[in-house]
């Protein structure tokens, strides 16, 4: 089954043509790359998905286990609430928040509790509260980065500060996560660190991972299928090895900077 389907995206900004006629399915519980030279349409199909742009023609699709949704009826925040939710290329932490409390800001949509609720403490808040703690704890654990819930994020290494940005956008248990070049900035054994996390991911918290990277060696070792988009066109798409392979994508990738 197709947890997305986006078919036939285009987006132009002024002349330019960012996004051309793109149509890739990405399959439940599977990890799927979308790759390109710079400049080629990536971040803006990205942004088509999440909503934070309308794209002049296309579908986009996605499946939740109960419905399709049609996302270009809806908003950013419903696209979240969907279960679908993206991360973003720089960090975008509270600095002087706790690695917990930024964690915490992921189940935004999804606590019981509001205003008036919390600010009379009625009876059912604090066993809201206890059941959200134990919820971000759980995740911490899962990052391995017990022990360090009530220390600052800004204190803590860039490696650990993008764990604790995809722990907030695992802790609202979307059904897909799009990663923006989550190895932009890591070194080689961080890098090797993350490519087990987005495997775990996937196996053990059933989520289907959508990822644009630059890291070639991350994309071909976590990703079971491959689409290549080069000016907003897809020009290959296949296996980690027919994509190695393919003829088309090489020459792109040498025209273009570095992959
Ligand atoms: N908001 C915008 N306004 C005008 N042009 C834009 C806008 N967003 C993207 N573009 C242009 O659309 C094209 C595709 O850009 P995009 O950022 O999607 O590429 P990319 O593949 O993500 O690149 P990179 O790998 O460098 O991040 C580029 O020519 C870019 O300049």
């Amino acid at each position: 089954m197709n947890i997305l389907t986006v078919k036939d995206l285009s987006i132009s900004f002024g002349g330019l043509k960012a996004v051309d006629s793109l149509s890739f399915e990405v399959k439940q519980n599977s990890i799927y790359g979308l790759i390109g030279p710079n400049g080629a349409g990536k971040t803006t199909v990205f942004n088509c998905i999440s909503r934070f742009y309308t794209p002049d023609e296309g579908e986009i699709i996605f499946r939740n286990d109960t419905k399709e949704h049609n996302l270009l009826e809806y908003k950013t925040y419903q696209v979240i609430e969907k279960g679908l939710v993206r991360t973003f290329q720089n960090v975008e932490l509270v600095k002087t928040m706790t690695v917990l409390d930024n964690i915490l800001i992921g189940l935004h949509s999804k606590t019981k509790g509001n205003i008036f609720t919390e600010g009379l403490r009625l009876p059912g808040v604090k066993k809201e509260e206890e059941r959200v703690k134990d919820k971000v704890m759980k995740i911490i654990e899962f990052l391995g980065l017990t022990g360090l819930e009530n220390h600052l994020a800004a204190s803590q290494p860039y490696g650990i500060q993008k764990l604790i940005e995809l722990g907030r956008t695992l802790v609202s248990e979307p059904k897909l996560i799009i990663l923006d070049e989550p190895a932009a900035g890591m070194n080689h054994s961080e890098t090797e660190e993350l490519a087990k996390l987005i495997k775990r991911i996937r196996d053990e918290l059933n989520i289907t991972i959508l990822l644009v990277e630059h890291d070639m060696s991350l994309v071909m070792e976590v990703c079971e299928k491959i689409c290549v988009i080069n000016f907003g066109k897809k020009i290959a798409e296949g296996s980690p090895l027919e994509i190695q392979e393919n003829i088309e994508v090489q020459k792109a990738y040498l025209g273009g900077e570095e992959a």
